[in-house]
């Protein structure tokens, strides 16, 4: 108070994460001769004032938490995250509740780059909404799965494939979201699918602040479609690649289970398929689906004779190099 020179003030407390992304400052000169793209609160931390770390969350499953506590000096788990019954239960249809997915190139081409910086990989598109297609064909609710990617341009060819493949089709329709990881900080879903893009170098997720973002977005499930081969020779995302690495990196799934959740996280699925690679997933969602129709329309037709079937769509494969790498301007968010 300037009247009386008495502060009322007693304490500032100042909540943030100096292990996630900074801010975005889009003018060089603030970014760079101010420092500006370093946060207040980074700057305090290493300025030594006081902080109290973060001991337990209650977001994820602790297997999923563990990918990323590494970071933080000693991350644990909130009870409810073991107890509560959507924590007990396994994700249907999944042979894990994460798993790292080696992907190939399609017809030898990995990552792409129709424009400077707005990074593409087909393969990857196409097999991570052949995976969404599947958990929506056996009843996982579209608002629960968002797919995110460390790049613009593989935002846009993700959104590209949901178009061409299901977002119009009312049994499959569009997931939560499709974006950046850099924009889905602070954000969360169920389950997660996670592509990464890069091929030829690491790339920004070198920056282990995206990595921890990214590892840190879901609650029950985590899928990462990524060259195996490029992330597993980076020293710095080790601590979680080892880890993923310790699982097949081949998708595996059981198609013969539904949701919602019925088989305990403990237990491991009956029948596992195990996927060789996006054109094996492809062909398995476009046959998948098939079945589905051809169920439905003789449930249909014993209900009501005089309905005509519903028309399928166009085998994947058959189309996959529609969806040509789009050449949109990159857009920067
Ligand atoms: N004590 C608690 N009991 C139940 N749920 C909790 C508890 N603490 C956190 N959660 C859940 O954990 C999730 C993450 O919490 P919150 O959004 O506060 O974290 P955050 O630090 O902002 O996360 P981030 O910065 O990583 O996005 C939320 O879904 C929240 O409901």
């Amino acid at each position: 108070n300037p009247e009386d020179g008495f502060s009322r003030l007693k304490r500032w407390i100042m909540i943030g994460d100096h292990h996630q992304l900074p801010p975005v400052i889009k003018n060089m000169a603030f970014q760079k001769f101010s420092n500006m793209e370093q946060s207040l609160f980074t700057r305090l931390v290493r300025l030594g004032v006081p902080t109290v770390d973060l001991d337990a969350q209650g977001r994820a499953r602790a297997s999923i938490c563990n990918l990323y506590n590494w970071r933080y000096s000693k991350l644990g788990n909130l009870p409810h995250v073991v107890t509560w019954p959507e924590f007990e239960m396994a994700n249907p249809g999944m042979g894990f509740d994460f798993q790292l997915i080696n992907v190939e190139g399609f017809n030898g081409v990995g990552e792409s780059e129709p424009n400077p910086y707005f990074f593409q990989n087909l393969a990857e598109a196409e097999y991570v909404v052949a995976l969404f297609m599947f958990m929506r064909l056996i009843g996982y609710p579209a608002d629960k799965i968002s797919i995110l990617t460390t790049y613009n341009g593989q935002k846009h060819l993700i959104r590209d494939v949901i178009n061409q493949r299901c977002g119009n089709n009312p049994l499959i329709g569009r997931p939560s979201k499709v974006t950046t990881v850099d924009r889905f900080q602070g954000q969360q879903n169920d389950y997660i699918l996670l592509s990464l893009v890069r091929t030829k170098a690491v790339g920004h997720l070198r920056d282990v602040r995206r990595l921890v973002v990214a590892m840190s977005r879901a609650r029950l499930g985590l899928y990462v479609f990524a060259r195996v081969s490029l992330f597993q020779n980076c020293y710095e995302l080790s601590p979680t690649f080892n880890q993923l690495m310790q699982r097949p990196l081949q998708l595996h799934i059981a198609p013969n289970e539904i949701y919602p959740p019925a088989r305990k996280v403990v237990e491991r699925p009956l029948d596992i398929l195990i996927v060789r690679n996006m054109p094996h997933m492809a062909q398995f969602v476009y046959d998948f689906y098939q079945r589905k129709i051809q169920m439905m329309s003789a449930q249909q037709s014993r209900a009501m004779p005089n309905l005509r079937p519903p028309a399928v769509e166009r085998k994947p494969q058959e189309e996959m190099m529609d969806v040509t790498t789009v050449a949109k301007q990159p857009i920067d968010e």
